[in-house]
């Protein structure tokens, strides 16, 4: 393993070029525009695991219905290195997707061309969510095969294009292959969330769930002139934001009735879990850019993030957002929001509590425009333990190229397929981040240090070491 270890460190500025090859490809999920550079990143990545030796394969997902417009899903990318039967399997999985980014949403620098500043961050869409850790795992391929080293494991590759947009396709093929291609997996690790703070590792056991919701306001049939409509119809966007004022509180309490009916009871011994974890109110301030915390604990904000639910409203398609001053009534706008859910949350009953209240609050306007308001994609909680042995192992490796004990966290994120994998193939699923909680992952100037691009590479590297060696 010092062989490896030693290789990464040497050969940073190579592993941070192929970084910069791979946030230059825009692969925004979300947008159909750049659908194509989706399957150009997907194309990019089946050359670079090639050149690696790994036997690759892609696999069609089929089609995608966006509002109307059928798309083609970008293929999940499968690849192999190693297939000796003496050795275990490590599924890893990751996404070659981003989030969408713009220059004018307030990035500093072109988000599709990586920078690295003078603290040494490397910035850029996907630094950090999910091309650098997605590359690590191909460094460490990379560095065994320049050092003619073997690796302890073998490694299976499942990248998909798709897991910003709701991962479409991905349960079923999982479920599909979990007797056939994946029938050697031992054990999983995802590598795609982040570090609970700035300056300690961590493994997670635990993510919310997520339900997206689009609600629909539609009344004229055109855009209209408020001087000569305004007062004289029922205005769209003006029944949008009276239902959309119902769903949350100022204070993150949802007011969906029922909804909090589910959520587990904290019992005493997940309160210890929050005793002695290495993160300070100053690093949320410092992540956020502002002090706008609502509780005053780190319990509390924890706990919040974690094990209870929350509601997030994330735009309104539709209605005039530019500057200026238009005059415009819309027609029609479709207002965005998701809640994160938690153990024991349903999410078929999270999505039919939030429609009837959608439904009811609008029904009480009195308002002659149609709504429509629907779940357009959900996926589970999960939640593990950080007992078992492919955890140990990975404490292990944190422990060897970090010198600490990692925080065992969990996270407010989602990451569905993980649900998928665990229930699919009966496997061990770990989740070994690479980047720091301050990344800025679906935000602006989102980056990855340096150092835990390469310490990162070398911690999942150590990991399959460790894991080579446990019983799983
Ligand atoms: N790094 C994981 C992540 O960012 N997951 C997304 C998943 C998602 C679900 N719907 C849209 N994206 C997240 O928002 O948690
Ligand atoms: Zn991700
Ligand atoms: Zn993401």
């Amino acid at each position: 393993m010092d062989q490896f270890l030693e290789y990464v460190d040497k050969h940073q500025n190579d592993f941070v070029e192929r970084l910069r090859k791979a946030v230059a490809i825009p692969s925004v999920s979300g947008d159909p525009a750049h659908r194509p550079d989706v399957f150009k990143m997907a194309e990019w990545l089946v050359e670079e695991l090639k050149s690696l030796d790994a036997v690759v394969e892609t696999r069609d997902l089929g089609k995608q219905d966006f509002h109307g417009t059928e798309l083609d899903l970008p293929p999940i990318v499968l690849a192999t290195v190693g297939t000796d039967p003496k050795k275990k399997t490590i599924l890893v999985y990751g996404h070659y997707d981003v989030q969408p980014a713009l220059l004018e949403d307030g990035w500093n620098t072109d988000p599709f061309t990586l920078v690295e500043d003078e603290n040494n961050r490397l910035i850029g869409r996907g630094s950090s969510d999910d091309k650098g850790p997605v590359l690590g795992w191909m460094n460490v391929v990379d560095a065994h095969k320049a050092l003619g080293l073997e690796l302890p494991v073998n490694i299976m590759f499942c990248l998909e294009g798709m897991e910003e947009s709701g991962s479409e396709g991905l349960d079923a093929f999982i479920f599909e292959e979990a007797d056939k291609y994946f029938k050697d997996v031992d054990a999983v690790c995802i590598s795609d969330n982040y570090w609970l703070g700035t300056s300690k590792p961590c493994l997670t056991y635990g993510l919310r769930g997520v339900s997206y919701f689009h609600m629909k306001v539609k009344g004229p049939a055109a855009d209209l002139h408020s001087g000569v409509f305004g007062g004289t119809i029922h205005e769209p966007m003006t029944d949008l934001f009276k239902v959309m004022s119902k769903l949350v509180d100022v204070d993150g309490k949802i007011l969906v009735p029922g909804i909090y009916e589910h959520v587990r009871a904290l019992s005493d011994e997940e309160q210890k879990t929050y005793d002695d974890l290495s993160f300070k109110m100053e690093e949320l301030h410092d992540a956020v850019g502002s002090k706008i915390n609502i509780h005053d604990s780190i319990r509390e904000t924890l706990q919040c993030r974690w094990r209870n639910p929350s509601l997030s409203i994330h735009g309104v398609e539709g209605g005039f957002y530019s500057p200026g001053d238009k005059t415009v009534i819309p027609a029609c706008v479709t207002g965005k929001f998701s809640i994160r859910t938690v153990p024991d949350m349903n999410p078929k009953e999270v999505s039919a509590l939030v429609v009837k209240f959608c439904q009811d609050e609008f029904e009480k306007l009195g308002s002659k425009n149609k709504l429509d308001v629907h779940c357009t994609h959900d996926g589970n909680y999960w939640l593990s333990s950080p007992d078992h042995p492919n955890y140990v192992a990975a404490a292990k490796a944190v422990e060897t190229v970090y010198k600490v004990k990692p925080d065992l966290t969990r996270e407010g994120g989602s990451i569905p397929v993980t649900l998928s994998f665990q229930d699919a193939l009966k496997k061990n699923v770990l989740l070994l981040p690479m980047g720091r909680g301050d990344d800025g992952a679906h935000s602006i100037n989102e980056k990855l240090d340096r150092s835990n691009y390469i310490c990162g590479t070398q911690l999942l590297g150590a990991y399959l070491y460790e894991v080579s060696q446990i019983t799983l």
